[in-house]
């Protein structure tokens, strides 16, 4: 089932543009991971979910209507607001949300997986934790909401690596339990890797919505004829040819399709193999992890062709550059 169906969004602050895309369609149970620079628009795009703002322009269904708020949606902003009271009782206050009495056995269950002892916190008052704590109180609240989605702003910002861990168990845990459509920003691409089945990615307000493995966005140059370059970071460089005419500002992408393996023609670049794993989705294809220069780049391939591959094998990479997109 379609939750979300967004058509021609646009978000001006001040008259200036912060969002600004065609289309994106969000599916019930979807997992996917929101990358981004800062100032992309991602939280913003995460307030519009979560209803806390509506478009200047465009229209967002939520389940085929057009809503103002609902109640199936949670969202953990960075900043984790909590009632002056204690955890329990602030977990508590999420059972008469659904208006159900409180069950201890739920709150404990929620604490034990965001990686809060619930002997130890459970009467701790709201002052008496640290910022990583109050995050995971929040999760553990929007959790006990089952929400049918639930939107992460940042939400390992002030995690060590134990609470990251338990909230990538916590993801799956409501994603097992309610089908939850889990929606994450964040920085660590890593971490949403391994926490997202899809990608999308913010570029000046421009949604990129391929897999994000496949893309890259930034480093573009031009020479002083205007045509565009990619700079590795290693020294090489990728030409792209008649490209006058793009914007780089608008954003360049060439996607997955269009990054070759082994090229027995044209320009191609030595990377290495520092990553092979099974696509959780389908479980029939690879994705490998490659690295050329400061780019991490992705690319999935048939499982049969697994003996082919080995970790940190040096491999050449093209690119079809007819396969350029511009994303706007
Ligand atoms: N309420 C607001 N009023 C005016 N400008 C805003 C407001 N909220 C965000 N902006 C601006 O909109 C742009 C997008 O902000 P947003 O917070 O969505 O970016 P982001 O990708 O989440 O960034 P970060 O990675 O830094 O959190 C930024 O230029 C920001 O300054």
């Amino acid at each position: 089932m379609i939750l979300y169906k967004l058509s021609n969004i646009t978000q001006r602050y001040h008259q200036k543009v912060v969002l600004d895309f065609k289309s994106l369609e969000i599916s019930e149970g979807e997992i996917i991971g929101i990358s981004g620079k800062n100032g992309s628009g991602k939280s913003t795009l995460l307030r519009l979910l979560a209803f806390l703002e509506t478009p200047s322009e465009g229209e967002i269904f939520y389940r085929g209507e057009r809503v103002s708020a609902s109640d199936e949606v949670a969202i953990l902003l960075p900043e984790v607001y909590l009632l002056s009271r204690s955890v329990r009782a602030n977990l508590e206050y999420m059972f008469k949300i659904r208006k159900k009495s409180p069950s201890i056995e739920k709150i404990k269950e929620v604490m034990e997986l965001v990686g809060l002892e619930s002997e130890k916190f459970l009467h701790r008052e709201h002052y008496e934790l640290s910022s990583g704590e109050r995050q995971r109180v929040g999760l553990a609240q929007r959790l006990l909401l089952e929400p049918r989605v639930l939107l992460l702003d940042e939400p390992t910002n002030s995690l060590d690596s134990a609470g990251t861990e338990a909230f990538s168990k916590a993801i799956e845990w409501v994603h097992h339990h309610f089908n939850t459509c889990v929606i994450t920003i964040s920085h660590d691409k890593k971490w949403l890797d391994s926490n997202s089945n899809r990608r999308l990615k913010l570029h000046f307000g421009s949604l990129i919505t391929q897999n994000d493995a496949n893309l890259f966005s930034h480093n573009w140059s031009e020479t002083h004829n205007g045509e565009k370059f990619y700079e590795f970071g290693n020294g090489e460089v990728l030409l792209l040819p008649n490209s006058r005419q793009i914007d780089r500002r608008e954003g360049i992408v060439i996607t997955q399709d269009h990054l070759l393996l082994e090229p027995k023609v044209g320009q191609s670049f030595e990377g290495e193999i520092i990553g092979i794993r099974l696509e959780p989705k389908e479980k029939k294809e690879l994705m490998l992890e490659l690295k050329l220069g400061d780019e991490i780049l992705k690319k999935l391939i048939p499982l049969e062709q697994a003996s082919e591959y080995k970790i940190f094998q040096k491999i050449r990479i093209g690119f079809d550059v007819e396969g350029i997109l511009r994303v706007n």
